[in-house]
């Protein structure tokens, strides 16, 4: 057996408790890094009967005490949502639903006995929800417990269908409080409260930020953190999204990085509450965005013109639909296909190596400051209360195959003093695009004036005014859409990039030329709610990972859209600064560190 499996199988504490309430029914309790064994003594011993309450499954423990003073019994309830069959009027489906298990302390004669044990029990059960690492040869002691985390809630009441106050208070308190977690919730009152809210937090208070709401929601939290004086402490605040939105696409990535089935609704929001109360935080990539006025802001998720931008602001009238709206924008843009022109231009990268993903646990810093709240409207908050609780994909090697279209060209960029020839160009042709000299020199960096300059320099750009460096590729001709994106998912039911990870340093850069078919256009967004449009071979569509993009649209009007929200048509550029972000993922391909 390998030591990994013999880890996961490995008892942590053994245990025969009774239960609450008490129906003289007795169990044995096994607790395994991986889940929790039930197996009935008493009555009838079940001796192939065993329950395995998975730790993916759960989001709490606490101890109780009865209200007896007399009673020297102790108890502690484990919180899980596991998935089961529900009826439903076609059949059945499978839903996460709520269970508690509540057992009863009784070995001891005292109570003080019974709740050491008890406590003991629940401190294991914590450990493991959060990962913090615990083994069979060690004490398990109070003081091993993960602290009790605050996080900051921003909860758009307007976002989707405009019912994430309602799935707040269904779904959402009452899962994270049977986590520990303590929260402050504010109610956004209009666009862009959220951006300056974050601007003046004290960043010392809290353990992350959390939406509940769309991508929009976030992308104003990221770029409120950034435009603080000290965004480079700022922008590693951990993260996260509780979807309540209508595209939900950051919330697809993370329940398909959590290896969760494709999930919409309230499934997908419970599968990232359940993310959410693990706690796992991963670093994520950021895209600088620059726009032709010069105003620079920070993206998680995509750039988008043409057919996907058009759909996505088009469909605002649908909004009412809550996801819907897009199959129904979708349609309405295919009947009247348009197509625009314009130069793309992008720095390849070459080397197809995955670098491995590190992936830190949320937990305190423990050097947090008194609590001094700042004023805070609308709120709601449980703090100051005390409870007595105690895949490897493939890489697309897509080739762009310009004999297909003769509206395309392809070539270094304008300035470049060799031209390849457009029948030749594929990505091996083009220098490798991490080499220095790619990277622009500090006096060359060229922010144009904009709003904010915080941030990294864009070391690979230089102004939207002036010429690309000779490793850029060009292509000019006219696109039925482009996207840079650099999630997995474009929507929770669109499974884009299925390669892309939060932190793989990639904008992959899709691009569909024009002269496609209207019904290969479907078929091919029919597919990405798989994730199998790529293996289609479609001629039209190109798939290239790139650090940095520019983008020069030739038709006069046009949508422009970064994560979702309109910005200011004509040139466009964005580069990648990997790990700049921390995003509360609940889990982890590789666990390298934590804090
Ligand atoms: N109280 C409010 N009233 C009106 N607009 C708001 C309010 N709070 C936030 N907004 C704005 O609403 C926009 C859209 O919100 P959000 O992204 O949460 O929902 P969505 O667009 O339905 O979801 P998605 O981005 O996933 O498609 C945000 O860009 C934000 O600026």
């Amino acid at each position: 057996m390998s030591t990994k499996h013999r880890q996961a199988s490995d008892t942590l504490l053994h245990g025969e408790f009774g239960v609450y309430p008490s129906k003289g029914i007795r169990y044995a309790l096994s607790l395994t890094q991986t889940g929790l064994h039930i197996q009935r003594l008493v009555p009838k011993p079940e001796d192939d009967q065993r329950t395995v309450l998975p730790i993916t499954d759960m989001v709490g423990c606490h101890t109780l005490r009865s209200r007896g003073t007399n009673d020297i019994f102790a108890y502690f309830s484990i919180y899980s949502y596991p998935m089961k069959k529900k009826k439903v009027a076609m059949g059945s489906t499978r839903t996460r639903q709520r269970l508690v298990r509540t057992f009863k302390v009784d070995e001891a004669s005292e109570y003080e006995q019974n709740q050491s044990i008890a406590e003991k029990w629940a401190t294991a059960i914590k450990c493991l929800i959060q990962e913090v690492q615990i083994s069979s040869d060690m004490e398990i002691t109070p003081d091993l417990q993960p602290k009790a985390r605050r996080l900051l809630l921003l909860l758009n009441p307007c976002g989707g269908r405009g019912n994430a106050l309602q799935q707040c208070h269904t779904h959402i308190l009452p899962i994270i409080t049977e986590a520990d977690i303590s929260y402050n919730l504010v109610q956004t009152e209009r666009a862009n409260h959220a951006r300056e809210l974050v601007q003046t937090i004290n960043l010392e208070e809290w353990d992350g930020i959390v939406v509940i709401s769309g991508d929009g929601l976030l992308f104003e939290v990221i770029n409120g953190l950034m435009e603080r004086p000290d965004w480079e402490d700022a922008i590693k605040m951990p993260i996260g999204i509780l979807p309540c939105g209508s595209g939900n696409a950051l919330a697809g990535a993370i329940n398909y990085n959590a290896g969760f089935e494709q999930a919409m609704g309230s499934e997908l929001l419970l599968n990232c509450i359940l993310l959410l109360c693990r706690g796992t935080v991963m670093p994520m990539d950021l895209v600088s965005v620059t726009t032709c006025s010069g105003t620079r802001s920070f993206s998680f998720l995509s750039v988008a013109w043409g057919f996907i931008s058009d759909v996505d602001i088009e469909s605002e009238k649908y909004r009412h639909m809550g996801s819907a709206r897009f199959t129904v924008g979708t349609m309405v843009r295919v009947a009247s296909l348009r197509t625009y022109r314009g130069r793309l231009s992008y720095l390849p990268v070459l080397d197809a190596h995955r670098p491995i993903c590190r992936s830190i646990t949320l937990s305190p810093n423990g050097s947090l400051a008194p609590l001094q709240r700042s004023q805070l409207h609308r709120t709601i908050s449980d703090m100051g209360l005390c409870e007595e609780r105690n895949i490897m994909f493939e890489r697309s090697t897509a080739v762009l195959d310009t004999g297909e279209l003769p509206s395309f060209e392809t070539s270094p960029s304008p300035g470049s003093p060799t031209a390849l020839h457009t029948s030749q160009f594929t990505f091996d042709s083009v220098p490798n695009a991490l080499s220095e000299p790619d990277r622009m020199l500090p006096n060359d960096v060229g922010c144009p004036t904009h709003s904010h300059v915080n941030g990294p320099k864009d070391d690979l750009l230089p102004p939207l005014d002036q010429p690309l460096p000779k490793s850029w590729v060009t292509v000019e001709g006219d696109f039925v859409l482009v996207l840079g994106i650099y999630q997995s998912h474009l929507g929770a039911d669109l499974f884009t990039a299925p390669f892309s990870y939060f932190d793989d340093g990639l904008i992959h850069l899709f691009f569909v030329k024009a002269g496609i078919s209207r019904t290969a256009l479907v078929r091919l967004f029919l597919a990405m709610e798989k994730g199998t449009h790529i293996g289609m071979e479609c001629p039209y569509l190109v798939h290239v990972p790139v650090r940095a993009f520019r983008l020069e649209p030739l038709t006069k009007k046009g949508i422009l859209t970064v994560d979702g929200e309109r910005v200011e048509y004509g040139p466009i550029q964005a580069q990648v600064h990997q790990r700049l972000g921390n995003l509360i993922t609940g889990s982890g391909r590789v666990s390298l560190t934590s804090f």
